[in-house]
């Protein structure tokens, strides 16, 4: 390739449309020769949310359809059921039970409620948010340097252009892996990407997960307990986690009534302890319409996935949510995906499939349901549904090429 048209290349992948996307010269693929120039390159747009959080005209990416717009009146709020998990696991049975009692039910209507006393330093959780806002306040290049790679969930993504190609989130994510069984690797994964100045950050969140953690297999307890299968069981099933954290900020919209931070979704994974901070935007969709969840700085915000519903035979709703944004203020949340290990079997307890409860989904790993998030389907709300039919039809055998 010649040295001029090189250069003229670069200064072309530098110029920065006004509405704020870059063209990012590292997705450039500098073809070898100039015949195959137009075809080998392939350039990502990158949104760049100090620049278009102040603007109203948006490129039309971020446009959702009406259907999904969100309605102009604030949502009616969803009261969801707060539980005091400190006093549930260590208080008295009358109390315990009670709290069994309102989990399980919200667990089978629509998968969500809070967690109060729920042991996690007030201190680090500030430090938390803390590190979001100085995170995401950062030059794009300094954040690009942990950007995601295609097909990966860990690493930096600003609202998935490249990824998708419509229906854009309004938002931009941090996200890594936390495993138990490696006290390190979150230290050690933002360190390497991000550098020796963000070990700050590292260690902070390598705290943060450690606590979700444990809050999660207390959870896993009150859920086996409600399910009638035991503290025990889930909790036992999810000792060894790959699960992962996900850093989301949502820069203000100067149409927050056509745009979505988060899309309609399901969570693929098992288990979600949200925080939100005091903006508010999270909403559900029960009963036909979406209702917001008010944020409380003392609760987290637990919502069953997909993957649990399949360890609960279906019996608890993974279910349909979303994030809303607004034109004024930053908003950002905290989300504890847990995960199992990536290649433990996903199937319920037998005491939970009889003849009036049959299989509701088939055998799976988490690795193959994130793989499938990744590089094959855009996580909506019917992603176990379309997983469960894809996975089924990969064991068939499949007809010989003629
Ligand atoms: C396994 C995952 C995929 C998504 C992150 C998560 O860890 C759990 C939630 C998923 C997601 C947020 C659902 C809505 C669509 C999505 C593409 C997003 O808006 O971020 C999903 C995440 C993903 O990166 O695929
Ligand atoms: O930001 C929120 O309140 C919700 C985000 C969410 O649903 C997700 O990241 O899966
Ligand atoms: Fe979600």
């Amino acid at each position: 390739l010649s040295s001029e048209l090189e250069s003229a290349l670069h200064s072309l992948c530098q110029l920065r449309i006004d509405l704020g996307f870059l063209i990012d010269p590292s997705f450039v693929v500098w073809p070898s020769t100039l015949g195959f120039l137009v075809q080998s390159i392939m350039v990502q747009p990158v949104f760049d949310a100090a620049v278009l959080s102040g603007r109203a005209d948006i490129p039309s990416q971020f446009i959702w359809p009406e259907g999904d717009s969100p309605t102009p009146d604030a949502a009616e709020e969803l009261h969801v059921p707060l539980i005091d998990i400190g006093g549930m696991l260590s208080g008295d049975p009358a109390a315990a039970a009670e709290v069994t009692r309102l989990v399980g039910e919200a667990c089978e209507r629509h998968g969500f409620f809070q967690v109060v006393n729920h042991g996690i330093d007030a201190e680090l959780l500030a430090d938390a948010h803390r590190c979001v806002d100085n995170f995401f306040t950062m030059p794009l290049p300094e954040k690009q340097r942990a950007l995601r790679h295609p097909g990966e969930s860990c690493g930096y993504a600003s609202s998935f252009t490249g990824r998708f190609a419509s229906k854009l989130p309004w938002k931009e994510t941090l996200s890594f892996r936390s495993c138990p069984s490696d006290p390190a690797l979150v230290v050690d994964y933002i360190v390497a990407t991000l550098g020796e100045d963000h070990r700050r950050l590292g260690e902070v969140y390598a705290r943060y997960c450690s606590e979700m953690s444990r809050l999660s297999l207390e959870i896993m307890e009150v859920l086996g307990e409600s399910l009638g299968v035991g503290r025990a069981h889930y909790r036992r099933f999810f000792e060894g986690n790959d699960s992962i954290m996900r850093l989301n900020y949502y820069p203000p919209c100067q149409r927050p009534l056509e745009t979505l931070g988060t899309g309609p979704h399901c969570d693929p994974t098992s288990l979600t302890i949200l925080h939100q901070d005091n903006v508010g935007g999270l909403q559900v969709h029960t009963e036909g319409r979406w209702r917001s969840i008010r944020p409380r700085a003392d609760a987290f915000v637990v919502n069953i996935g997909d993957t649990f519903m399949a360890l609960s035979n279906g019996r608890y709703k993974s279910c349909l949510h979303r994030a809303v944004v607004n034109s004024r203020v930053p908003r950002k949340s905290l989300a504890f995906f847990l995960c199992p290990e990536m290649d433990k079997v996903v199937a319920p307890p037998g005491t939970l499939v009889d003849a009036a409860n049959p299989r509701a989904y088939p055998d799976f790993t988490w690795r193959s349901l994130l793989d499938f998030t990744q590089k094959h389907y855009r996580a909506d709300m019917k992603t176990l549904e379309v997983f469960s039919s894809w996975i089924v039809q990969q064991q068939q055998p499949q007809p010989a090429r003629t």
